[in-house]
C-alpha cells in the first residue's frame, strides 16, 4: 500500500486526469490524504462497487465553491437516502424513451441545419459549433421558450460553467457569473410556467421541473425547480468535450468514418462508446465515508473521503487491452462488463448516483458523429494538444476543420 503525505486535492489540480491513475498503478486502493482529510482512492470494478456501498454518503463530498457553480445549490449530486431517490425518479422519467425520441429529432435536425452553413474551404471551429448546436437542442428539447439570440448567450453562459467550475482564477470566476445569470432565468422560467405565462408542452423539461415536488409532496421551491431544469440542460453541452475528440479520432480513422457514413448504426454506438471511454470529461468522482470503516484495506474514518479513479478504471489494461488505442471495436463485441467503463458514473441508475443521462449523451454524441462522418472536411494544422491537468481536457485549437471543396 502506496501513503502519500503532499495532499491528494493538490496532485489532482497539478496532474489533472492522470492523478489518481499514477497513485493507484492498478491497485484497487490506495491511501492518502484529500482536502486535509485522510482519504482512499479506488479503481477498477471492485472499487467502482465499493464506491456505491451505501456506507458512503454524498452530502459534502464536493467542494461548495465547485458543486455551487457546476450544479447549483442543493442539486442532487449532494443528497443522499429518501430525498436523492425521489429526485433520481424525476430525472429518469424526464429522460424516458419517449423524451430521447424527441432529443434524437431535434438534434438532428440542428446537426443538419450547422451542416448546411458550414462553406467548403471557410475554416469553422468544430468545439464552438458543438457547443451552439447542443445549446439549441437542449433549449428546444426543454420546452423553453427562445429566440436564436437568446440561444447563442444562453450557450455562453452554459459553456463558460462547465469550462470554469474547476480551473482556479478568471476562468472560475466567469463561471461563477454565468452561473448566477443561468440561475436567475431558469428561476424566471419556472416561475412563469407556475404562474401560468409560460404553458410548456407536456413532458417536457420545463413542464416536469416545475411540477416537481419535494420528498414532502410539497411543490419544491422556485430555484430548486431551477437547478433541476438547468441540471438537464446544462450537461448536453458537455457533450461538446465529446464531440470535438469524436471529430479529431473520425479524421484518423478513416475506415470507421466510412462505416457511420454508410449508415451503419453499431459502429457508429461503438464509435461514440470509444469517445467516452478514451476522453473522459470528469477525471475522478467524490464521495465521503458516513463513519470509520475499511475501504478496500484502507483505513477511511468517519468524514473521510473515497475517490473513484474514473480514468484510470476506463484505461484499466486488464479490461480495456492497449487502452491508450482510440478502437471502437471494442464495442462491438460482448456487453460491457460492470465497474469497467464509468465516464458517467456506475452502480445502479435508480438507487446510486450513476448519470441518468448516459442514454440522452449516447443519442447526442452519436448524431454529432453521423453527421460529421457525412461531411467532407479536413483538419488544417493546427495544435490539437490535449493538457491533461486541465479539467475539463480538450485539444487546445478547439478542432479547426475545413469542409471540402
Ligand atoms: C458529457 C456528458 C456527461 C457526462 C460526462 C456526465 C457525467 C456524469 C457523472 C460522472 C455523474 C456522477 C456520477 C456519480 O456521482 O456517481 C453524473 C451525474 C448526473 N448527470 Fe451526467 N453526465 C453527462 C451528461 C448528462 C446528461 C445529458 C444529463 C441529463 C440531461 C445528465 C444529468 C445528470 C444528473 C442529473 C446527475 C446526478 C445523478 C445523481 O446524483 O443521482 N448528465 N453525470
Amino acid at each position: 500500500m502506496v501513503t502519500m503525505r503532499v495532499d491528494g486535492s493538490i496532485g489532482l489540480v497539478r496532474l489533472g486526469y492522470r492523478w489518481a491513475a499514477e497513485l493507484r498503478r492498478g491497485q484497487p486502493a490506495v491511501e492518502t490524504r484529500f482536502l486535509g482529510r485522510p482519504a482512499a482512492v479506488i479503481g477498477g470494478p471492485a472499487g467502482v462497487r465499493r464506491f456505491y456501498d451505501p456506507r458512503l454518503r454524498r452530502q459534502g463530498a464536493v467542494p461548495t465553491p465547485v458543486s455551487s457553480v457546476l450544479f447549483g445549490r442543493a442539486s442532487i449530486h449532494g443528497l443522499d437516502g429518501d430525498e436523492h431517490h425521489h429526485q433520481k425518479t424525476m430525472y429518469i422519467e424526464a429522460l424516458g424513451p419517449d423524451s430521447l425520441g424527441r432529443l434524437r429529432d431535434q438534434a438532428r435536425r440542428q446537426w443538419a441545419a450547422a451542416a448546411r452553413a458550414w462553406e467548403p474551404g471557410r475554416p469553422f471551429v468544430l468545439f464552438d459549433q458543438a457547443v451552439h448546436v447542443l445549446s439549441a437542442v437542449a433549449i428546444a428539447w426543454s420546452g423553453i421558450p427562445c429566440g436564436p439570440g437568446e440561444v447563442s448567450r444562453r450557450a455562453g453562459q452554459l459553456v463558460a460553467v462547465l469550462d470554469g467550475f474547476a480551473s482556479p482564477g478568471p476562468r472560475y470566476l466567469r463561471a461563477r457569473l454565468a452561473r448566477r445569470r443561468l440561475d436567475r432565468w431558469a428561476t424566471a422560467l419556472i416561475r412563469a410556467v407556475r404562474t401560468h405565462h409560460i404553458v410548456p408542452d407536456p413532458g417536457t423539461a420545463l413542464e416536469t421541473t416545475a411540477e416537481a415536488r419535494d420528498v414532502t409532496g410539497r411543490l419544491s421551491a422556485d430555484p430548486a425547480a431551477a437547478v433541476a431544469l438547468l441540471n438537464l440542460v446544462r450537461p448536453m453541452v458537455a457533450v461538446a468535450w465529446f464531440v470535438a475528440f469524436a471529430g479529431v479520432a473520425l479524421d484518423h480513422q478513416p475506415w470507421w468514418r466510412a462505416r457511420i457514413a454508410d449508415g451503419d448504426a453499431a459502429a457508429c454506438t461503438a464509435f461514440a462508446h470509444e469517445v467516452r471511454r478514451r476522453y473522459p470529461f470528469v477525471p475522478v468522482l467524490a464521495a465521503r465515508a458516513r463513519t470509520d470503516q475499511d475501504v478496500l484495506g484502507v483505513p477511511v474514518p468517519d468524514g473521510g473521503y473515497v475517490i473513484l479513479d474514473v480514468d484510470g478504471t476506463d484505461r484499466d489494461p486488464r479490461h480495456w487491452p492497449d487502452p491508450d488505442r482510440f478502437d471502437p471495436g471494442r464495442f462491438l463485441g460482448p456487453t460491457i462488463a460492470p465497474g469497467t467503463l464509468v465516464p458517467q458514473g456506475g452502480g445502479d441508475l435508480r438507487t446510486g448516483h450513476r448519470c441518468p443521462g448516459e442514454a440522452a449523451t449516447l443519442v447526442l454524441l452519436e448524431e454529432a458523429v453521423r453527421r460529421l462522418a457525412l461531411t467532407r472536411y479536413d483538419l488544417p494544422p493546427q495544435d490539437l494538444t490535449v493538457d491533461l491537468a486541465r479539467i475539463p481536457a480538450r485539444p487546445l485549437s478547439g478542432v479547426v476543420a475545413v469542409t471540402r471543396r
